[in-house]
């Protein structure tokens, strides 16, 4: 049987080997191309630890570093998830890992009020559920927060948290590479270049888009600067990312794979953590109970357990275990051992509201073109796949032109003409109903979407986290409370107000830009564009932009937080909480630097405890 009658003769000389190399060239890629493995420790049970981290995500991975940092201590550290998959170090698949195994795969409940155009009116709220947490399922946007917002968590009560000594732990923890702008001696002076995160801003294929976008902003008022951080968060311009030489830099690329070697940590993955275990005579804790595959395992904290698994799962486990609400606990017939009435009160989170404008601009590439751009990306990590699925420029502003603080964010969101990945995106994502799926991938056919993510940065709304039932595998109820507080509403509206005036400039004239209305009936009574549309739209359509915390938030008084400014749990002896949960008030834009900030901080709060600073 002849396979390939039109196939040239094969010849013998360099060709095939050079074929054969390629190949293994890219077969051995894909491998590298993940962020490494975590090894399986020997692990006893009962083994004895000086501490004991729960959750292996951005703020666990830097407590893990900072704490086997000394070498007597011992350290377990305890992770839900596997290890990182390829897709989490591929920046352009920042989006590919919800709802898979490495999500949680949360929803918000349906409180009958907001998200009417969400499936069954609840949305996606996805968390990182592997080593790295969420640090390797995020968006990969570096935010610092604006001055205002740390001097907001010293005027709560919390000194440890002053300005300075916040800004001294994001240099402490950065390693910024991008040497152009490093030539600049603002830059140079803000930025750290000598720890453990690599920051850079991405190569981008879109920048003809995002001149666009930028020019249209400067317009408005929203004045381009050369860097959002050195900025104070005030303005518009290319963002700086978690990532560099086209991989994503998570907090355990950063601070846990390099350290794996120490052998005073243990690091267990695969691990669910359903319990602390607490002496109910002196309110001491004392270990964690653990499930790993059928096997149930008790280790023991012979100075403390640290409680690092986010903004859902740390109020979670302290509820379980006897610390939270006690009318809630008692009707979950849990044992009350601290009734301390704010753990999973004050959930705030950046809320988003899509706002579709459309003009000329480019198609999406054919697949060849997207084949041979996987292939650049092979050899040497550029092309599209090197950069995050969202446009690389954000906008920060405020009502006034002078504000020293910012109310509103925007992301964008660019989809070439006639996206065939639209469609899903909305309907997975975001869970839009096919009403207002279809509207938007209709008028995309013909029409380059500039999808602007309009964020409000300081909600006066507060939500909760509260449990299903006292079963850990039973996931808590999630109520964000999006718009509970009427003046979110008018704010939103206001911003959103602002941001639309784009469509009137220059930049986006010369494309023919237009604002597209979302037909949807309990809006469609208001006049487009009017206030009141968008008011509906936001109560109909709110999504979310992935940040929440404050769940366990820090404060002087145990009837008002759930730990003190240094960290520990009210109430009981050797716990803390250090991760996103803690902080008392979000920050102004993306919170993954923070939390990591929030860890590095609370390592040398612990280190001081222990006289090991
Ligand atoms: C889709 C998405 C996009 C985002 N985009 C950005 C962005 O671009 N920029 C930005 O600044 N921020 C972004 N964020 C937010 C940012 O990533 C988070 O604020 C930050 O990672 C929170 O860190 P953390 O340590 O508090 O929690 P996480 O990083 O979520 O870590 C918690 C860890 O604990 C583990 N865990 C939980 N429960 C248990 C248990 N019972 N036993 C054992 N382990 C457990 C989890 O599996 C997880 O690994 C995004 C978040 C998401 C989900």
């Amino acid at each position: 049987m002849e396979c390939f009658p039109t196939c040239a003769t094969p010849t013998t000389g360099a060709g095939p080997l050079l074929f054969t190399s390629a190949l293994q060239f890219f077969a051995a890629s894909q491998c590298i191309l993940a962020e490494g493995s975590v090894p399986t420790p020997d692990i006893q049970n009962f083994e004895k630890f000086d501490f004991i981290i729960v959750g292996a995500g951005t703020a666990g991975s830097v407590l893990a570093n900072r704490l086997s940092a000394i070498p007597e201590w011992n350290i377990l550290l305890i992770e839900a998830g596997d290890d990182a998959p390829m897709e989490a170090n591929i920046p352009a698949f920042n989006t590919a890992l919800q709802q898979t195994k490495y999500d949680w795969g949360y929803l918000t409940s349906n409180n009958g009020i907001t998200n009417g155009a969400n499936i069954n009116g609840s949305i996606n709220w996805p968390r990182g559920k592997m080593i790295g947490g969420s640090s390797n399922i995020n968006a990969m946007i570096y935010v610092q927060g604006n001055d205002q917002d740390y001097q907001n968590w010293v005027d709560l009560g919390n000194p440890e948290w002053s300005v300075k000594e916040v800004r001294r732990c994001f240099k402490k923890a950065e390693s910024y590479q991008n040497m152009d702008m490093l030539k600049n001696p603002k830059i140079k002076n803000h930025y750290g270049v000598n720890g453990p995160l690599v920051i850079n801003t991405f190569n981008s294929t879109q920048r003809k888009e995002t001149s666009r976008i930028l020019s249209a902003w400067n317009d408005i008022g929203i004045k381009n600067v050369p860097d959002l951080n050195v900025a104070n968060m005030l303005g518009s311009g290319i963002l700086t990312g978690t990532a560099a030489n086209g991989e994503r830099e998570s907090h355990s690329k950063a601070y846990l794979l390099p350290i794996l070697h120490r052998k005073n940590l243990k690091v267990m993955k695969n691990s669910l953590v359903t319990k602390l275990l607490i002496n109910n005579t002196t309110n001491t804790v004392y270990g964690v109970e653990v499930e790993n595959e059928s096997n149930t395992y008790t280790f023991i904290a012979e100075n403390e357990v640290i409680l690092s698994a986010g903004a859902i799962n740390s109020p979670q486990l302290l509820m379980l275990s006897g610390i939270g609400p006690k009318e809630h606990l008692y009707s979950k017939d849990i044992p009350v051992i601290v009734d301390s009435p704010m753990v999973g009160q004050n959930l705030q989170d950046h809320l988003i509201i899509p706002i579709t404008i459309y003009g000329d601009g480019a198609k999406q590439s054919n697949i060849i073109d997207q084949q041979f751009d996987a292939i650049r990306y092979l050899y040497n990590r550029t092309g599209y796949l090197a950069q995050l699925s969202a446009a690389d420029v954000l906008a920060f502003f405020s009502d006034s032109p002078n504000a020293k603080y910012p109310k509103f964010q925007s992301h964008i969101i660019l989809t070439e003409q006639n996206k065939p990945t639209l469609n899903s995106f909305l309907k997975n994502n975001y869970r839009y109903k096919n009403e207002i799926v279809n509207q938007i991938t209709e008028l995309n056919k013909n029409h380059t979407l500039y999808l602007y993510l309009f964020n409000l940065l300081h909600p006066y709304s507060r939500g909760n986290i509260s449990l299903s039932s006292n079963n850990p595998h039973d996931y808590p109820i999630i109520n964000p409370n999006y718009f509970s507080d009427h003046r979110d509403l008018e704010a939103a509206a206001t911003g959103i107000k602002k941001l639309t005036k784009v469509v009137n400039t220059a930049a986006f004239k010369e494309i023919n830009g237009f604002l597209g209305r979302i037909e949807w009936p309990p809006c469609d009574s208001y006049e487009f564009d009017s206030r009141d549309y968008w008011k509906c739209i936001c109560i109909e359509m709110v999504v979310t932009i992935y940040h929440p915390v404050g769940t366990c938030q820090m404060g002087p008084d145990p009837k008002t937080s759930v730990v003190d400014s240094r960290l520990r749990v009210h109430g009981v002896q050797k716990l803390r909480v250090i991760d996103a949960s803690v902080m008392p008030t979000t920050i102004s834009g993306n919170t993954n630097a923070a939390a990591g900030v929030v860890a590095e901080r609370g390592a040398e709060l612990l280190l001081e405890d222990y006289n090991e600073l």
